[in-house]
């Protein structure tokens, strides 16, 4: 039973139960110096409690944790309140109680539900009693001024605490998702359809400026081989450092993704074919010059790559074809080059190039 929303709330707990030790100790001391002698005892059983209850939370109950406080708060607020009167603001604390139990990753709704009417029914005694309204011996109204404003703040903090939490949980699980959406998880590249919506808006950008862009394929040569062997666990590294290395070699506004099992699709805006040459080539021999340590070898790779320019009006599905082709033809005229083809699929100037 430790899921991540089972430690979260743990987490979350275990902050509050000594944030409310704390606050006891403070609140026992200002008893004592006060003159309430039954409110500072209160206070220091209180301490006694919250120090168990963070020893026992090691085991992870927090069910236990979570009723035992509500029962502290409400008879703490009612001997508070019996003393000093509704002014002093001890109820405040009831309200801090709500989140608890609603982020209470265990209890389904009908569970929350009925904890939230108990403690709405023990706020109704608090607030409609003579005798919480009242105290028997309240404050001089400046001491009652500090103590309302201290209650008021720290049961605010408490819940403003408690929100903050949940607020960045919750958004670090949006980021989650939406990497999960956008990213290959093995290489953090982008994946196939992140990239499909990119393509879409550099073609949006190409029809406008005119100016050129250009589709780079590329595919690892011998890849079977690697896993072959060395073993699956080898090959995801090499694709790993692979990506790494692909990367780096690449300007910001570049796009690049994992398109299938170790074939990388790069899509280059304003950029031409002799750019793209350039690039293609400097990624071979990035990754030459990068070789894979595992165990006692050292594994050096090569690709194969194809690049076609895209003109406003080309079809990208049309220019993807012609690209494959290209590697195709590479990988039959013996792999580790780069081919040209014009997004028609007809290949143009140098078909094969070596140079690294
Ligand atoms: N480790 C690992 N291997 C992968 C992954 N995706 C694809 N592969 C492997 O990549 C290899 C691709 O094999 P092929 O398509 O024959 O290509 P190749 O061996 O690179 O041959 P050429 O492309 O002709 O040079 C297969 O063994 C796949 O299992 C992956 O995510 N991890």
């Amino acid at each position: 039973m430790t899921s991540p929303a089972h430690l979260r709330y743990l987490d979350l707990i275990t902050h509050s139960v000594w944030a409310a030790l704390a606050l006891h100790v403070a609140f026992g001391v200002f008893f004592a110096l006060t003159g309430f002698r039954d409110l500072a005892l209160f206070n220091a059983g209180s301490v006694a409690l919250y120090a168990l209850l963070a020893f026992q939370l090691r085991r992870g109950r927090f069910t236990v944790t979570l009723l035992l406080t509500t029962v502290e708060v409400i008879l703490h607020a009612r001997l508070a309140l019996s003393a000093l009167g509704f002014e002093s603001g001890f109820q405040y604390y009831v309200f801090a109680l709500i989140p608890a139990a609603f982020f209470h990753p265990h209890w389904r709704l009908p569970a929350k539900l009925v904890y939230l009417a108990g403690i709405a029914a023990a706020y109704a005694t608090l607030d409609l009693s003579p005798v919480t309204q009242a105290g028997a011996a309240p404050l001089s109204p400046d001491t009652l001024l500090w103590v309302r404003t201290f209650n008021t703040f720290a049961a605010f903090g408490f819940v403003a605490y408690v929100t903050g939490f949940y607020s960045s949980v919750a958004r670090q699980a949006e980021n989650e998702l939406a990497q999960l959406a956008t990213l290959d998880p093995l290489t953090g590249l982008y994946n196939r359809r992140h990239m499909l919506g990119m393509v879409e808006l550099e073609l949006a950008r190409l029809e406008r400026s005119g100016k050129p862009a250009t589709l780079l394929m590329a595919d690892i040569d011998n890849f079977k081989g690697i896993n072959d062997q060395h073993g699956h666990e080898c090959g995801d590294l090499a694709l790993k450092q692979i990506a790494r290395c692909l990367r780096t070699v690449m300007r910001r506004q570049d796009h690049i993704a994992r398109w299938g099992g170790e074939e990388f699709l790069l899509l280059l805006p304003e950029t031409d074919l002799e750019g793209a040459r350039v690039l293609a080539d400097k990624l071979r021999a990035r990754l030459a010059g990068k070789p894979l340590n595992w165990n006692d070898a050292s594994l050096t790779f090569t690709l194969t790559a194809a690049i076609a320019q895209l003109q406003p009006g080309d079809d990208f599905l049309a220019a993807l074809s012609a690209v494959d082709g290209g590697l195709l033809q590479g990988k039959r005229e013996g792999k580790d080059c780069v081919v040209t083809v014009s997004a028609l699929g007809e290949p143009t100037g140098p078909q094969v190039a070596r140079a690294a």
